[in-house]
């Protein structure tokens, strides 16, 4: 593997254009969270990390890296770096009524709250309101990926493309696809139309060459999808190797449903199975009531679960058995599903995957809890791996994009307080590893800076 001692023959041409020094926290395969004291870490100019040292190398570093060791940024001993997080399952669409709406378990509140508020993006002006502010409040709170669900308006899911792409987020974007809806008619679209709107929308997404924002097919979910659109949006994802997202087995009314509109399919999964919608490129919401054998499918297809623990507790929909999954070996990330869930944030939605995990363990002894580390893993790697994109994002790997947060826990005003004993000289491992703790219990104010692909994206530039 590259990126410890020699730069690999490839990058070596590519001047670093940014280095920083200090401590690195982040998961890979083996560790669910590895903290790197003392590391040097360099970005080439085209966004990419060019390698990771210990920080005693720096001299060397830079002479084979081309770079002043007087324009390191070095980082205080309260600050570290950690992966962009990776929001698996988020409506766009919902920001607008986020925190509010919250009385009525999932089919009710899709009909009584959602629908009629989703209705109104045909209008671009009310779009363009609502979907800025959700890239910006997203960013601000670490999400350097999100994939989102847009609504069933094809202009108005460009627009979103488009926001994403002017504020440098890493997404993936659906127009959301719906044929049956008999509660709130007004708010389908007939099977012809979508799929030439589908069609529409992803010609022109993908015209645009966007850097790092994507069209992903979006059937809104079984029970308003006609089986000729599922099969129809089957095909489109597989001719044009597109990403896949849509919700599964949220709650128990919505499966009870499910089976009575496909009475020939085995299970919630096999609906989709069966219509070329569980691939590995496919990203599916929720999952709380998927059997053994359904998760066994998931693991085959690799097919990946976004685990939404937010939403699963306001809209009481269920909870999500995290270690079963994680011992199916299906890929899991986490979303914050605004806005069944009420927080745009990750650090939200790593919090509440812990306590749902721990409301689990209180019901059943030998049930084990997730970790922090695990936790962490999951908001970032973890979620990387869920959508297919742990080539580029995710970790802290030479070659994948530099997609990282500034975190700093000592801020005025702040969230969290540190501690004294954390002299710049004297720092200790254990000191370090609870400076990165503490993020658990931090907020936005704790992420001075966002950055995708190398781009500084928060601060936000004045655009
Ligand atoms: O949490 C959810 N939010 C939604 O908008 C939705 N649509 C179908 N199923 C859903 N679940
Ligand atoms: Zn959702």
């Amino acid at each position: 593997p590259k990126g410890r001692g020699e730069p690999a023959a490839e990058l070596a041409v590519m001047p670093v254009s940014t280095v920083y020094r200090g401590t690195l926290a982040h998961s890979t395969r083996d560790e669910a969270l590895q903290i790197l004291e003392d590391f040097v870490l360099g970005v080439d100019a085209e966004g990419k990390i060019a390698f990771i040292e210990e920080g005693q190398n720096v001299d060397s570093l830079s002479q084979t890296w081309g770079f002043q060791t007087s324009d390191v940024i070095q980082l205080e001993q309260h600050e570290f770096l950690m992966p962009g997080m990776v929001d698996t399952h988020i409506h766009a669409s919902q920001y607008s009524y986020s925190g509010t709406a919250l009385d009525l378990p999932l089919l009710d509140w899709l009909n009584t709250y959602t629908f009629p508020v989703e209705s109104r993006y045909k209008d671009l002006d009310y779009a363009r309101n609502v979907y800025t502010k959700v890239l910006k409040r997203t960013l601000r709170n670490g999400t350097t990926t999100a994939c989102y669900f847009a609504t069933i308006h094809t202009d108005a899911s460009l627009l979103l493309g488009q926001i994403a792409d002017d504020f440098g987020q890493r997404a993936l974007v659906g127009k959301v696809c719906m044929d049956c809806n008999s509660t709130v008619p007004y708010y389908k679209e007939p099977l012809k139309e979508c799929k030439d709107e589908t069609l529409r929308f992803i010609r022109e997404l993908l015209k645009k060459e966007y850097a790092h924002v994507k069209p992903v097919v979006t059937p809104r979910f079984a029970v308003s999808c006609s089986s000729s659109l599922l099969h129809t949006l089957g095909k489109i994802a597989k001719n044009n190797d597109l990403h896949i997202q849509s919700h599964i087995s949220e709650n128990k009314e919505e499966v009870k449903l499910v089976k009575q509109l496909f009475p020939d399919c085995k299970s919630y999964t096999d609906v989709y199975l069966k219509h070329d919608l569980l691939t590995d490129k496919t990203v599916m919401a929720h999952g709380c009531y998927l059997s053994d054998e359904e998760l066994k499918i998931f693991h085959e297809r690799g097919a990946a679960i976004s685990h939404c623990p937010n939403s699963n507790l306001s809209l009481a929909s269920g909870m999500l058995n995290v270690r079963n999954v994680l011992n199916h070996k299906v890929k899991l990330g986490l979303g914050t599903d605004v806005a069944g869930g009420y927080s745009p944030s990750m650090l939200d939605a790593l919090r509440r995957a812990m306590d749902t995990s721990k409301v689990l363990s209180m019901q059943d002894a030998q049930h084990q809890t997730l970790t922090f580390e695990e936790a962490f893993r999951l908001a970032t790697l973890g979620g990387s791996e869920a959508l297919s994109l742990d080539d580029q994002t995710g970790n802290f790997e030479v070659g994948k994009d530099f997609d990282a947060l500034r975190v700093n826990m000592c801020i005025p005003g702040g969230p969290v307080d540190m501690f004294p004993g954390q002299g710049p000289k004297d720092i200790s491992l254990l000191q370090v590893n609870a400076c990165v703790f503490d993020i658990f219990a931090g907020d936005d104010r704790n992420i001075a800076e966002v950055f995708v692909a190398g781009r500084r994206v928060v601060p936000f530039p004045d655009l």
